[in-house]
């Protein structure tokens, strides 16, 4: 890694009333590699991607994205993000969705391409809210990669996908990866992390309980055995 990471998140807090969702949380990420978070329900990891991408705000700590904070207009044109679930788009097709989103990015990748790329040719014409959670998956994803990101998160891109949907979709993450992009995601799939990722941090309660490469971590055991040897699962 570079002397100052990509995304550098240092001691991160984040307080919710009496809930405090992160509490001292400290993550990189870094360009042409995948870095995953793993961890149970509720452990804070949808907030982090929320920080990073401007949408929650920051009690404790430091966060930079390409050396400045987050949400800055320097920044959120090189970022992408593929929500859990997007209730927003409704009634508007895949294509036309994909196209009007195109239109925000000085340099976007074209939506025939990613239609093309992420198998939504067969369902471009039809309302979003009326497609499968799987197709919605996909269209989340064009989303996300649309704008060309220089970094994207991507919060549980494979939940909810059948085998060979969740392989396209790693295929595909492994070529934005090794185009050059800092890809962030979370996932409560073992496989996926094992499959994709160059570092894993667990995350319980807020905080990075574990963190290193697949090989690193699964030493005494599966992937598994260390989430659950380094996780609680109980709320913060
Ligand atoms: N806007 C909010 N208001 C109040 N509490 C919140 C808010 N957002 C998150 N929380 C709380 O912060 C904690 C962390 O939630 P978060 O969504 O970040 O977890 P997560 O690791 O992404 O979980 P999951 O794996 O279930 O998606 C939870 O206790 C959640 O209830």
């Amino acid at each position: 890694m570079s002397a100052v990471p990509l995304l550098d998140a240092r001691d991160l807090v984040v307080s919710f009333g009496a809930t405090r969702a992160l509490d001292g949380l400290t993550v990189a990420a870094d360009a042409g590699r995948v870095t995953a978070l793993l961890g149970p329900n509720g452990a804070g990891k949808t907030t982090f991607i929320r920080c990073c991408t401007g949408l929650a705000r920051v009690d404790g700590g430091s966060l930079t994205l390409f050396g400045q904070p987050p949400g800055s207009p320097a920044v959120l044109p090189r970022i992408g993000l593929m929500p859990q679930a997007t209730g927003a788009w409704s009634g508007i097709t895949a294509a036309r969705l994909l196209r009007y989103l195109s239109r925000l990015y000085a340099n976007p990748q074209p939506a025939d391409d990613l239609i093309d790329l992420l198998g939504i040719g067969s369902f471009a014409r039809t309302p979003y809210r009326r497609l499968s959670g799987g197709q919605q998956q996909a269209v989340n994803l064009a989303g996300a990669l649309i704008g060309r990101p220089d970094l994207v998160f991507l919060d549980e891109p494979s939940a909810g996908l059948d085998p060979r949907s969740r392989r396209a979709t790693w295929q595909v993450l492994e070529r934005v990866r090794d185009a050059g992009v800092a890809v962030v995601l979370t996932t409560h799939d073992m496989h996926e992390a094992e499959a994709l990722a160059n570092h894993v941090y667990i995350v319980d309660r807020g905080r990075v309980t574990a963190e290193g490469s697949v090989a690193e971590l699964t030493v005494d055991g599966s992937l598994e055995d260390a989430f659950l040897r380094h996780t609680t699962g109980d709320r913060p």
